[in-house]
């Protein structure tokens, strides 16, 4: 693994481009973003989920900036090949482009190299905003935890016909807009496929079975780490492993070799 080198944006598309899955986990600290590195972990999140599994809240609604840059020097530090993406925080993108393009640039000089938004149509002119002022950027679509709220639950999106339509137009407006990036979560197998198949950016999955350009889980949750009732499409990967490295080896291995996720056990 140690001669690797430092994965760029065009790097990353060329891999897509070959039809190679992309393997990606959150990643909060230095520590475990030298360990994911070195198993072979091809991209980072420093995911909004800290707020659940670091900091114990009940949503990720209550995250803040702050938090986000101080996790994304943190991994940054630790990091050595894998591309780095940070979450926009709930709050930090959705009154203007101009007040989410500060905070991209804020995220961006703590060392994300492409910066995540949640929602539909109405980002895109955020999306063109800043990409267009260079900071790379992934859109998330399907079920969008930071909108927990309204969406009345953590719930399967785009179920009927109205709302896959809505989504995969949604998809496209997105990557038209010029994301580069697009991370599905939970979402039906078969939508998800479709949307993958009629976009050329990476498809990242959650909860969006095996037919996507890439798959992402929270650390936490595939190394056992999370209390309480897991979501139907997390494996744990520490179950046989060795150790931490091991089981990260193997998620990197399945993800690539498109064993995982398993499409009754993990998909909707
Ligand atoms: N630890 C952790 N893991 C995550 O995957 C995660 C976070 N935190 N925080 C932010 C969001 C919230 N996410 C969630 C939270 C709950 C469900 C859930 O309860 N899913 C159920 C019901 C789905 C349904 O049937 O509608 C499931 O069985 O998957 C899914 C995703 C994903 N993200
Ligand atoms: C689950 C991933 C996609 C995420 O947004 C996060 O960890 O915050
Ligand atoms: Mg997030």
């Amino acid at each position: 693994m140690s001669e690797r080198k430092p994965i760029t944006l065009q790097g990353l598309l060329d891999r897509h481009a070959r039809g190679e899955k992309i393997a990606m986990l959150t990643c909060y600290d230095a520590s475990f973003a030298t360990l994911l590195d070195d198993a072979g972990v091809d991209a980072l999140l420093v995911g909004d989920s800290l707020g659940n599994v670091l900091q114990g809240e009940a949503s990720t609604v209550p995250v803040a900036l702050e938090h986000m840059v101080y996790h994304t020097r943190c991994v940054a530090r630790g990091r050595r090949n894998a591309w780095l993406l940070a979450d926009l925080p709930f709050g930090s993108y959705q009154t203007t482009p101009e007040a989410a393009m500060l905070a991209a640039v804020e995220l961006h000089k703590a060392g994300a190299q492409m910066v995540k938004l949640e929602g539909g149509g109405w980002t895109t002119e955020t999306v063109r905003f800043i990409s267009q002022r260079g900071i790379p950027v992934c859109a998330h679509l399907g079920l969008t935890p930071q909108t927990v709220t309204a969406l009345s639950g953590f719930k399967v999106q785009g179920r009927d016909a109205a709302g896959a339509a809505k989504l995969k137009a949604d998809a496209l407006a997105l990557q038209e807009a010029g994301a580069q990036m697009l991370v599905l979560e939970l979402v039906p197998s078969a939508l998800a496929a479709d949307i993958t198949q009629a976009l050329s950016i990476p498809v990242i999955g959650i909860g969006a079975g095996p037919d996507c350009s890439g798959q992402v889980l929270v650390l936490h949750d595939m190394l056992d780490l999370s209390s309480g009732r897991r979501p139907r499409f997390v494996k744990n990967f520490m179950q046989g492993a060795s150790s931490v490295q091991d089981a990260v080896r193997r998620y990197v291995g399945e993800v690539q070799a498109g064993t995982f996720p398993h499409p009754e056990l993990h998909g909707y």
